[in-house]
């Protein structure tokens, strides 16, 4: 079943110091399977969190439509949660009070929503955290909470805009090895905005690529890595590295040969 379809979606914007119209979206058409694990990974400035905040209904696009189970997105909804880069906690809210804000939006009495965020902080590895206020949480820390905010509301859609960029190597290979044990569990699609290669074949099940300006899809292509996958097997498995290679070759990042 498909989950999502992105068809001729095009944006424009406005420039405005010069006044003029940029379009940064040129044509882009592509869906997403129920519990399909997705990535778009493209050059910076290519427009991947245009697409991404259009899927979310943060902006209206231009041209082209967007479809969530056949039906039109117009504006944000309860049934996709947005996972962002920089965590995106409320700062006076400890770590227990910013997941159980998302339940208690949606009405979840108060009695469960404590139950259900104590359960989604355990599950990202923050037990014991829960009364810590973000600012004694560590980076990792935080978007492990951020990513609990989300997954506490149950969205059939997980919408992910580089959410581990702003955290160390070291702390990110866990954190998506995390996010991956957590995804096979419920297997909620997701569409997941990354500019790092690594991290977009890593993740998904298929890699969309844009490129150009302005922006269309160049490549589809599919991740024939078995699930589960940690990063002492994938970083040797010869598919990844062909795949790495491929898309390093295809971002214009490395010549293939060297990019090994
Ligand atoms: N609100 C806006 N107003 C004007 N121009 C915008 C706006 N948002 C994005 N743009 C322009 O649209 C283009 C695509 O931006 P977008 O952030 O979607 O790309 P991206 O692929 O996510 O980039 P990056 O990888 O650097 O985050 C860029 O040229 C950007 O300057």
């Amino acid at each position: 079943m498909t989950a999502l379809t992105v068809k001729g979606l095009r944006q424009t914007y406005d420039d405005p110091y010069s006044g003029e119209a940029t379009t940064a979206v040129g044509d882009v058409t592509f869906d997403v399977g129920e519990g399909e694990f997705v990535s778009l990974i493209g050059p910076s400035g290519c427009g991947k969190t245009t697409v991404l905040n259009v899927v979310a209904g943060f902006i209206q696009a231009t041209d082209g439509t967007v479809e969530m189970a056949g039906k039109p997105v117009t504006a944000p909804g309860p049934e996709r949660g947005v996972v962002f880069q920089d965590f995106a906690l409320f700062p006076w809210m400890t770590a227990e009070g910013n997941v159980a804000f998302g339940l208690k939006m949606q009405g979840v009495p108060r009695s469960e929503r404590r139950t259900r965020a104590r359960e989604m902080l355990r599950l990202v590895g923050l037990e014991g955290n829960e009364s810590k206020y973000p600012h004694e949480l560590s980076g990792g820390m935080r978007q492990r909470a951020g990513v609990a905010r989300v997954l506490a509301t149950e969205p059939a859609m997980m919408l992910m805009d580089e959410p581990f960029a702003s955290i160390d190597a070291q702390t990110r290979r866990v954190l998506q090895q995390e996010v991956l044990r957590i995804w096979e569990q419920d297997r909620t699609t997701v569409l997941f905005v990354t500019h790092d290669v690594d991290e977009a074949i890593f993740m998904a099940d298929r890699i969309i690529v844009l490129g150009g300006r302005p922006s269309t899809v160049e490549a589809n292509i599919v991740v024939d890595l078995p699930r589960p996958r940690t990063w002492r097997d994938v970083q040797v498995d010869s598919t990844f590295l062909d795949l790495r290679n491929e898309l390093l070759v295809r971002l214009g990042v490395e010549d293939g040969v060297e990019a090994r």
